[in-house]
């Protein structure tokens, strides 16, 4: 059983003060993009997880890995072992923000729930994923969703056309809860957070224009603070004619909106010419949510 899942971009991320959990309330609006792992899952006598593809090497393979955790948490709903060879053909930069163990997450329960023939309902799956972790949900879902509370709590949004990004993917990684750290650090008295509606209906036209206009990530300011070499990644993508550059959740991915696919392939060619990235990768949104492709439904 093969599951393909994509990546995420949050497109507006209003982070407000830590809550006494350690999480913070987000206002976060996800947009999936065509950025793809796939996870596949087989009968086996134990679980176990391998994992192919750039960034290999920094995924782990014990029962940490989440889609393990997923796996292990919805057969223990359903009362039978979770003997299974997870395999993980990864394209998505790990740890980069673009939510690729999530991702791998929300493969692993789909695929092991169409193994099992568990029949498990959407809404029951979707309790799983909000357990794994915040941004698991939305990989399930896919297309484009406002997350609230710690950003599990989604409502699905209308995306009225095609936008063009491109990622440029760091050297090195970013830990998510360093990031968090570090916006507490650099802002004590943080506001509610709200989605932003010229935003949502700049999602809604399809506009990437007023899109542009309108992106915004709180976390942004840590991440360059712990990563300051990305204020000129940003810059090189902007100079060479993205509508905006931002940082991809909470990064060292950069994220570069385009007008169409020939400027995005221009950016992509600049960032990668200005050595200020490690690779740049062309994509389009919104995407799926993580969706079975092998057997062929
Ligand atoms: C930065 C984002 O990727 C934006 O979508 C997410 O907020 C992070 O989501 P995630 O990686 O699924 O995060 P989780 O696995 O749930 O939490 C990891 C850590 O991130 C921090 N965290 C995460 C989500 C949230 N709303 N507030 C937080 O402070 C906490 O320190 C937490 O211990
Ligand atoms: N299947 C997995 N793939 C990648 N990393 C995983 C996986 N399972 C667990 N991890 C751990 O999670 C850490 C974060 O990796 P991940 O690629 O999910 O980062 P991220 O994209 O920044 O996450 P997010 O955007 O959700 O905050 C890794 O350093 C790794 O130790």
């Amino acid at each position: 059983m093969t599951v393909r899942v994509p990546a995420k971009v949050n497109v507006q991320l209003a982070v407000g003060a830590a809550r006494p959990d350690g999480f913070h309330d987000l206002a976060n609006v996800f947009l999936a993009v065509g950025l793809y792992d796939e996870v596949t899952v087989t009968e086996a006598d134990e679980l176990r997880v391998t994992c192919e593809g750039p960034g290999a090497d920094q995924v782990p393979l014990d029962r940490t890995n989440l889609a393990a955790r997923a796996a292990e948490a919805l057969a223990a709903r359903y009362g039978r072992r979770a003997d299974v060879h997870i395999h993980i053909a990864k394209d998505i930069p790990v740890a980069g923000g673009m939510a690729g163990g999530s991702a791998d997450g929300a493969a692993a329960l789909v695929a092991c729930d169409a193994l099992w023939g568990t029949g498990a309902s959407r809404a029951e799956l979707l309790d799983i994923c909000a357990e794994l972790g915040s941004d698991v949900p939305f990989s399930l879902v896919g297309g484009a969703a406002l997350g609230t509370g710690r950003g599990e709590r989604l409502t699905g949004l209308t995306v009225g056309g095609t936008f063009h990004w491109v990622f440029a993917v760091a050297d090195g990684g970013l830990s998510t809860p360093a990031v968090y750290g570090e916006f507490d650090r650099l802002t004590p008295r943080a506001p509610a957070p709200e989605a932003s509606e010229p935003l949502l209906e700049a999602l809604r036209t399809g506009d990437a224009t007023a899109l542009a206009d309108t992106l915004a990530n709180d976390l942004q300011p840590a991440a360059l603070s712990l990563f300051p070499s990305l204020t000129a990644t940003l810059r090189t993508g902007t100079t060479a004619g993205a509508l905006a550059a931002i940082v991809s959740g909470s990064g060292p991915t950069t994220a570069f909106l385009t007008k169409d696919k020939e400027s995005a392939h221009r950016v992509a060619e600049a960032l990668l010419a200005s050595g200020t990235c490690r690779a740049a990768r062309v994509a389009e949104a919104p995407a799926p949510g993580a969706t079975v492709i092998e057997p062929r439904p």
